[in-house]
């Protein structure tokens, strides 16, 4: 990754901060000069159509894209990848893989065991409290192959949970989910922003977002439109995000 200067009073304190970032595959460009702030105790969403970018972003900020030029940061510093928990697409992970719903949950606390480390009772309390709060406890014992999507997705919620991680990174949580289950992960997530995390997921539902997200951000190869419901939900900025042509011609606005 390219680091741009950037004096230190242009970092947000406190925030994720994409600047300039600009993402290849090759020869196609899939992301093209982002600037976006994520604030803790917000929860954003961003919103696109298909191949806009949307998971490249996430990725672009955990350092998961080749290549990659622009500068991530939380509070200014680059270590971001430490203060994050990510919850991938659900579909790309093995579902078939032999472990247990808690097995799953415990890999989020991996990070903060040490070498040669075994669980130990706070970390058997911190999952048992994450599955609890992702309604999957009583599916603990439960093989992941043998789930239903939404239960999926709870379980991938609880792992995230167990990382006490400052910046929360989903994509795609409501995928494949009822509209109840929705509306509780929902809930869920927008507790963990209002316990003063910085709550990022990708999703398609543009009217879910308007109803429950602090912060909106329409992305189609370049960031649209970026800011509250209220000043982003607009006919043009729709059109300009979902239009074929915003493919070609992505512009910038407030
Ligand atoms: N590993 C890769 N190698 C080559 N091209 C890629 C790779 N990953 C993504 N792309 C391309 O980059 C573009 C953006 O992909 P990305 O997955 O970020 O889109 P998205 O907005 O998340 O789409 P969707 O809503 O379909 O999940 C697409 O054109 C995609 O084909």
């Amino acid at each position: 990754m390219t680091h741009l200067a950037c004096t230190p009073e242009c970092y947000a304190p406190d925030a994720l901060q994409v600047q300039n970032l600009t993402v290849r595959y090759g020869q196609h460009t899939a992301l093209e000069e982002a600037n976006v702030t994520f604030h803790l105790g917000e929860l954003s969403a961003i919103i696109g159509p298909n191949g806009a970018g949307k998971s490249t972003l996430l990725k672009a900020i955990l350092g998961l894209t080749p290549d990659v030029h622009g500068e991530v940061t939380f509070g200014g510093r680059q270590d971001v990848r430490r203060h994050t928990a990510y919850v991938p697409q659900q579909q790309t992970l093995d579902w078939a893989f032999p472990v247990t719903v808690w097995d799953v949950a415990m890999m989020g606390r991996t990070g903060r065991l040490g070498w040669l480390r075994w669980p130990g009772r706070a970390d058997r309390e911190r999952v048992k409290a994450a599955l609890e709060q992702a309604g999957v406890y009583d599916l603990r014992q439960r093989h992941i192959g043998e789930l239903s999507g939404g239960q999926r997705q709870r379980v991938l919620l609880a792992r995230m949970l167990v990382r006490d991680a400052a910046v929360l990174l989903l994509d795609e949580p409501l995928t494949g989910v009822d509209q109840a289950t929705s509306a509780q992960l929902l809930s869920l997530l927008r507790g963990q922003a209002e316990q003063g995390r910085a709550v990022v997921m990708v999703t398609h539902d543009l009217e879910q977002a308007r109803e429950w997200c602090d912060h909106l951000t329409l992305i189609n190869r370049r960031i649209i439109a970026d800011g509250t419901p209220q000043q982003v939900y607009t006919p043009h900025n729709i059109e300009a995000t979902f239009s074929r042509s915003a493919l070609a011609y992505g512009h910038q606005e407030a």
